[in-house]
């Protein structure tokens, strides 16, 4: 299971570079990443085991955020109550179309590979549509807005080389167009 320590921080090339493609069928070293990446978030947000493990809560982690260059993401969004929005391993992920509207939380952006807080409005599309392979290798096409859109945009652009913080406006870092939507 992977603790903090194994979560590769801001500086470290592999954060920079353009993740290589996932190959089908997935080794075993991939099923084994898959499964990780997504055993991070479970525990993560389960209130006993983040303190006993001391893991920032997280919502998303991608392959580069702990070494591995590949284009491979988990994702769990927690929805009101106990629900839970999307639970995806989002393998090769491409945004095929999205909204002209943008979209960004509030609140600002974090990351778990960044130690230092970076204020600002980080723009990204309000609506996407995602199209990747799930475990088993099916070519899956989903619809996602608001927040579970910005968490997809923030772990593709890992697999990018993009760091959140690459897309706040230094000059005005809380400027937002009238048609913008801002997620709280
Ligand atoms: O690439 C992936 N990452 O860097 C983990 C990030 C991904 C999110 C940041 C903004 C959109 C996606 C992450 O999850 N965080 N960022 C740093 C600390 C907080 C934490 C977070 O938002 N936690 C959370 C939120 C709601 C419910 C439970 N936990
Ligand atoms: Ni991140």
């Amino acid at each position: 299971m992977y603790l903090m320590k194994d979560i590769t921080r801001d500086g470290d090339p592999v954060l920079r570079a353009r993740a290589k493609k996932v190959q089908f069928p997935l080794s075993e070293a991939d099923k084994q990443l898959a499964h990780d990446l997504m055993e991070y978030l479970v525990v993560s947000q389960d209130e006993e085991e983040n303190k006993k493990y001391h893991l920032r809560p997280g919502v998303g982690l991608a392959a580069p955020q702990v070494g591995v260059s590949e284009c491979m993401a988990a994702v769990l969004v927690p929805g009101p109550d106990d629900s839970i929005l999307l639970k995806e391993v989002l393998i090769n992920p491409v945004v095929i179309s999205n909204s002209v509207q943008d979209a960004a939380l509030s609140e600002g952006e974090g990351c778990l590979s960044v130690d230092q807080d970076v204020e600002g409005y980080v723009v990204r599309h309000d609506r996407i549509t995602v199209r990747y392979q799930n475990l088993a290798g099916e070519t899956k096409k989903i619809r996602l807005k608001n927040y579970p859109a910005i968490v997809c945009q923030h772990e593709i652009d890992h697999l990018n080389g993009i760091l959140f913080y690459d897309h706040i406006n230094k000059k005005t870092p809380f400027k937002m167009d009238p048609e913008g939507i801002l997620i709280d």
